[in-house]
Formats: structure tokens, sequence, C-alpha cells
């Protein structure tokens, strides 16, 4: 892959959030201005840039964790480039037991997430953690969370787009100071 081509992947991705990103305000809750990436990922040519882009900051991973949901999308597209195996972060209630859980906070409101305790061995894998959206970074630390827990090694994390305003990639950084964190826009 050459410098080039990882400038032009990243290029049509910002250019594809900027044209396709819909605001929706007042949405889940009074005050929130929601960035809906649905419409990027439901063209061909966003998610082909978006999810080569996300590939290419991956780095040297042999899983994807996507979170749950639309993480989900993008982490099966990117563990199929990359040649590696996906998992899903799923919200809680949604995975057979028994699981590991978390409970955190966002934007607007709470929730837990969790991840197979059985069944998939994490101890000592290097896991790549994608997501839509990075607000306050409650979800993706708890996401990093629960791997860690289960013996993974995070070294790297990407998100679409990044809201203005809020303290996600701080807080995420602070976290986890090793991380590198990377998101293809911010809005
Ligand atoms: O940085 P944070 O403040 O934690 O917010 C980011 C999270 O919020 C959204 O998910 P949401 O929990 O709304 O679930 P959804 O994927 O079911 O829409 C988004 O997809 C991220 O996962
Ligand atoms: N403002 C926002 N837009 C989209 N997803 C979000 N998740 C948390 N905050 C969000």
């Amino acid at each position: 892959m050459t410098d080039t081509q990882i400038t032009d992947a990243a290029d049509r991705a910002r250019a594809a959030i900027a044209r396709h990103t819909r605001l929706v305000p007042d949405f889940p809750s009074p005050g929130i201005a929601f960035k809906d990436l649905t419409p990027v990922l439901a063209d061909a040519e966003g998610l082909s840039a978006v999810t080569t882009a996300l590939a290419q900051a991956g780095g040297d991973i042999d899983l994807v964790a996507g979170i749950d949901a639309r993480g989900f999308l993008l982490g099966g597209a990117i563990a199929l480039q990359l040649g590696v195996g996906v998992l899903a972060i799923r919200k809680a209630g949604k995975l057979p037991p028994p699981v590991r859980s978390a409970d955190y906070d966002l934007e607007y409101g709470t929730a837990s997430l969790e991840v197979p305790a059985d069944g998939v061995d994490l101890h000592g894998r290097r896991v790549l953690v994608v997501d839509d959206v990075l607000a306050t970074g409650g979800t993706l630390n708890a996401a990093i969370g629960l791997l860690e827990a289960a013996g993974a090694v995070v070294p790297t994390a990407v998100v679409v787009m990044e809201i203005d305003g809020l303290p996600g990639r701080d807080a995420v950084e602070s976290a986890h100071r090793d991380l590198v964190l990377t998101s293809l826009a911010a809005g």
C-alpha cells in the first residue's frame, strides 16, 4: 500500500462523510445533535472508502471487535480487508452466557456492553476496536476495558467520526495511554 493510496482512501472517506452524514436535532433526547452515519454506510463509495481508510489505520492486529450496532457493519468489512476474524461487542442481554459485562455512561444515558467469556480465547490477542461515533468516550472505554479484562491487548481503535466539543478523545487517551486512536472526521 503506497502513501498515495492511503491518503486517497482517507480523502474519499472524508468526502463521503461530508456529503452523506445526516444531522438529526434532538435525537434521541432534547439537546442532542445526533450525527447519523447510516447514509454514509448505505452508499457504496462511502462504505468502501470508510472501511478501507479505517483498515489502513488498524495496525498490527489479529482480531477486529465491532461495537453494537454500526461497529458491526464496519468491523466485518475491515476484518475481511485485514484477513482476520471479527468479534461483536454486544449490548446487554444479547449474548449467550457466560459473558463479561461493563456498565458505562454515554452522551444520552447509560448502557451495558458484553463480550463472550467462553468460546473465543482473547488472551494475548491484539484487537482493533471499531465504532462509528466517538462522543463522551464511555462506550469505547467500556469496550476496551472488557477486552483487556479478558487478557487482550488493544493497540488501536478507529471511529468514523468524533463529536466536536465532547471529551471522547481525552477520555480514551488518558485511560489508555499506549492506544492509537484514529478518527476520519470531526463534526
Ligand atoms: O462516546 P459515547 O458517548 O459513548 O457515544 C458513542 C456511542 O453512541 C452511539 O451508540 P448508541 O449507544 O447510541 O447505540 P446504537 O449503536 O444502538 O445507536 C455510537 O454508535 C457509539 O457507540
Ligand atoms: N451526537 C451523537 N451522534 C451520533 N452518535 C452519538 N453517540 C453519542 N453521541 C452521539
